[in-house]
């Protein structure tokens, strides 16, 4: 062990851990993350008042469309009652002039075409600008939650959450807020103007009214609520299943998969057929529902017209008029009619997103704290487990990174190596214990600052579809040209990169497809490397190389630690990466069961050697751990 070089300090601990005040309550903040698929039970009307709450911003072009409606409704069923005015008024005097009544009707038109128009432009204007909201926060949601809001979820319901459902929220904004405004008002006009001819006209309409613009709509959305939400829910597992297979398409051919996984896309697709016919039908019934209400109030009124004209009630002009405007009043309340149909689905897709805009983060973001420097890492009798109900995958882990050191964490498969370092970044908080950074638990330190003085360096590295230079870019998007080669060096990439058609700037297609693994994992050091956090977090950084690219990486790493005092957590199963360590940790069953020190002349500045490598010893770290053990 290089006498210079700071020796960590782990130890094993038996079952002693202390519960971390406000510790209890961050295993349910994680529960309260959103699962697609599985959004929490709201009531439709508390739905309806939170989609209602983001509008806000906009709440005056929406009063405008509403304004605009009422007067466009008002302007077509005006036609009809000019008409029959007209009708009522030759019935007495053949002789009586028509022009006015005639160019009255087609101004009215008119005038209702141009407020149709404005009426749709203000709608659909709130709904495109809203929906690009909703997207922005959806996605400002998912990033404060960190990865503990998606990891482990399906990624095509998350898909289909960004895509379909925000498309679906559409409909609310654009046809439902307003229409409900435009029934109510349009209905008060109507029944006033009615009520003017005989109350009991208006009595009728109140009654037609109720019935078709607010019973209705709620019948007709309890015989769809189960296709409805069922929709939205199937849409997300298509989704994921379809991305699923494709990701795994390789693997479908090699085991000639092919016809198993078409039934089963097959009988997905008819489950959804299913409740989209059912959706269908209910709807369907719905507006044949509405036809017949609509037709029997018409009857109604017609039977009331008739006989409050032979009671001497009303004149020609006046029963004909109140006829003509009722039976043309039901527009607006119709519409409503024929919301409750998609209603469902609307609101589905509307609780799905609340989830994702209400869950909790499973570490909220910390700010306004004193800026931190680097100076070691720690973890005091750390428990933590994914979910409250399964068994924890740390138990009571202690350890110490000090500054300037390289710690190794081996160990079987499955055992929390991954898990020690996602605490590390705190992507999650554990149910017991303390993590720190420079002495301070990590929970009252600002994300930014977390952010800044560490980096992670996950076992697989996720590439966008854009250029190499871009996908670097991301960790540090200032860089200037030296700075992204002297990262892509030290990863053992520039080469590659300066090979590929267009250097830096050529494309790495979706999700870096065109990239061998052992690329992309290089591409992820590079990244890191750019960061330049002081603590760097590898994850099995070399699983992916050949023996010449891991040796190069090592050196690279060796000397960057010497030159940068970098400290350095990895993850490795290969002793001839542990053996670069101060220390190497062996995990088993969640918790530390070893913490020794590298093999006497592995390590150290005089130990680095032509390749950069600590230390020459044939088994490396892992067989001086099990010596020394
Ligand atoms: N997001 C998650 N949600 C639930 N369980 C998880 C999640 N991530 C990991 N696990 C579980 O936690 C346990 C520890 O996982 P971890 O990735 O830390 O293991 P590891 O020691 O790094 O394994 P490997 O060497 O195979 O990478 C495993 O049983 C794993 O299934």
């Amino acid at each position: 062990m290089n006498a210079t070089k700071p020796q960590a300090n782990n130890t094993a601990h038996g079952n002693s851990a202390q519960p971390h005040p406000g510790s209890a309550d961050s295993i349910t903040r994680a529960t309260q993350s959103f699962r697609p698929g599985q959004p929490q039970r709201q009531g439709d009307f508390r739905v309806m008042r939170r989609l209602l709450s983001i509008v806000a911003p906009l709440s005056g072009f929406l009063a405008l469309a509403a304004f605009l409606g009422v007067l466009g409704h008002i302007a077509a069923t005006a036609i009809g009652t000019t008409g029959a005015y007209a009708v009522a008024r030759a019935y007495a005097d053949p002789a009586a002039p028509l022009a006015a009544a005639i160019t009255a009707m087609i101004c009215l038109a008119v005038l209702r075409g141009v407020l149709r128009y404005g009426e749709q432009m203000c709608n659909h204007y709130v709904a495109f600008r809203l929906l690009a909201l909703i997207r922005s926060r959806v996605f400002g949601a998912l990033r404060r939650q960190g990865p503990a809001a998606v990891d482990g979820k399906g990624a095509g319901d998350f898909i289909s959450l960004i895509t379909s459902d925000i498309e679906l929220l559409e409909v609310f904004y654009a046809h439902t807020i307003s229409p409900v405004c435009i029934a109510v008002v349009y209905g008060v006009v109507a029944c006033v103007f009615l009520g003017s001819i005989d109350p009991a006209f208006a009595i009728l309409a109140v009654c037609a009214y109720l019935a078709v613009g607010f019973v209705l709509p709620l019948v007709i959305a309890r015989m769809g609520r189960s296709a409805g939400s069922a929709i939205r829910g199937q849409h997300g597992s298509m989704a994921s299943f379809v991305l699923d297979s494709l990701r795994a398409l390789g693997e479908t051919i090699q085991y000639d998969r092919g016809r198993d996984l078409l039934e089963r896309l097959d009988a997905k697709s008819q489950h959804l057929t299913q409740s989209e016919e059912r959706l269908q039908r209910s709807q369907a019934r719905g507006q044949a529902l509405t036809s017949v209400v609509i037709a029997v109030f018409d009857l109604a009124m017609l039977a009331m017209v008739c006989f409050a004209y032979s009671a001497g009630g009303v004149d020609v002009a006046g029963a004909l008029m109140a006829f003509v405007t009722f039976v043309g009043s039901f527009g607006p309340v119709s519409a409503l009619a024929s919301l409750g149909g998609s209603l469902h689905n609307t609101l589905a897709a509307g609780r799905r997103v609340l989830a994702v805009l209400q869950a909790a983060p499973a570490t909220p973001v910390v700010t306004g704290r004193k800026p931190v420097e680097f100076d070691g890492a720690s973890m005091q009798n750390v428990t933590f487990g994914y979910t409250p109900d399964a068994l924890p995958v740390l138990r009571d882990v202690s350890l110490t990174v000090p500054e300037g050191s390289v710690t190794a964490i081996t160990g079987p498969s499955g055992v929390g190596k991954s898990t020690t370092l996602r605490l590390l970044m705190r992507f999650w908080d554990p149910q017991r214990g303390t993590v720190s950074v420079s002495g301070r638990d990590i929970r009252d330190i600002n994300t930014a600052d977390l952010r800044r003085v560490e980096a992670f360096v996950a076992q697989d590295t996720q590439l966008f579809h854009d250029t190499v230079r871009a996908n670097l870019l991301i960790a540090k998007p200032d860089a200037t040209d030296e700075e992204l080669k002297r990262a892509c060096r030290q990863a053992n990439i520039h080469d590659t990169i300066m090979a590929l058609p267009h250097g830096y700037d050529s494309q790495v297609g979706e999700l870096g497809d065109t990239l061998s693994a052992g690329e992309k994992q290089r591409l992820g050091l590079a990244r890191a490397f750019l960061h330049g956090a002081d603590l760097l977090l590898l994850d099995e950084p070399t699983s992916n190389l050949d023996a010449l690219n891991e040796a190069q990486i090592l050196r690279s790493l060796a000397q960057d630690q010497e030159r940068s005092s970098h400290t350095v957590v990895l993850v490795s199963h290969r002793p001839s990466t542990t053996r670069i360590a101060d220390t190497v940790l062996r995990m088993d069953g969640g918790a530390i069961i070893d913490a020794l020190g590298a093999p006497a002349g592995a390590t150290g500045n005089g130990a680095t050697g032509a390749t950069g490598e600590r230390s020459t010893h044939p088994e490396g770290a892992q067989a001086c751990t099990l010596g020394r053990g």
